[in-house]
């Protein structure tokens, strides 16, 4: 497995798993700010935290569906490098936020089988960067953070995106290598297999997981 893969752990809510992810060589940490979330933060919070990322480990604020007010209030405090929008924002919702706030977009998209592959290409139009997981059950109260992975050859043979992509849903120290193996991804991003419980960050996984798919 190729040593230029970029990491991002999502859902971090303490300095010590701040600094585990950013020591062991992340390239993104993410804040959730979705009260539904066993991961979500206040703003405060996010905002102690994301002052002591260092230089050059970029900051993503993950929102589902936030309206202006929120984002208006999470854009003066806390200092960010991306926006991740993981609900259901349109293309153009998608626009007026990057116009809104001169940030960088990432938009999730959520796959389950090859009638969802379109949305990518209608998003790859709008957004700086796009995040491939696995869709949602259709009861489930998060839109991701589940655990869950999608059948990745479904994107084998893709077409070539023209937006830097990461690889979501369901990964772990495990199964990291095949995952980027099967889908050719140069990013990937994880959540609930780097904790102890459902929004506790465990700092051993978090150095397991960046070691092995930086391997
Ligand atoms: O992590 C959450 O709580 C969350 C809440 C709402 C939307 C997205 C969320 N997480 C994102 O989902 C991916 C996949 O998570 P997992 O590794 O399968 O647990 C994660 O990387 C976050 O970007």
């Amino acid at each position: 497995m190729p040593s230029d893969i970029r990491i991002k752990i999502c859902g971090l809510s303490t300095p010590e798993t701040v600094a585990a992810a950013a020591e062991s060589g992340a390239a993104y940490v993410g804040f959730v700010f979705f009260p539904k979330s066993p991961r979500n933060i206040d703003l405060a919070t996010a905002r102690e935290l994301a002052l002591d990322v260092p230089n050059g480990v970029a900051k993503v604020a993950l929102t589902v569906n936030a309206n202006d007010v929120f984002l208006d209030q999470l854009a003066d405090t806390v200092p960010l490098d991306m926006l991740q929008l993981h609900g259901a924002e349109t293309p153009e919702r998608v626009l007026a936020v990057k116009a809104r706030y001169g940030l960088p977009v990432m938009k999730a998209i959520g796959i389950a089988d090859k009638g969802d592959l379109p949305q990518i290409e209608a998003y790859e139009a709008v957004a700086d960067q796009l995040l491939i997981d696995a869709k949602p059950p259709k009861q489930a109260v998060l839109p991701g953070g589940n655990g869950l992975a999608f059948d990745w050859t479904l994107l084998a043979g893709r077409k070539y995106w023209q937006r830097p992509w990461m690889l979501a849903g369901g990964l772990s120290a495990v199964n990291v290598a095949e995952a980027v193996q099967r889908t050719g991804a140069r990013q990937v991003d994880i959540s609930s297999g780097v904790e102890s419980a459902p929004g506790v960050k465990d700092i051993k996984l978090i150095q397991d997981f960046i070691a092995a798919a930086l391997a």
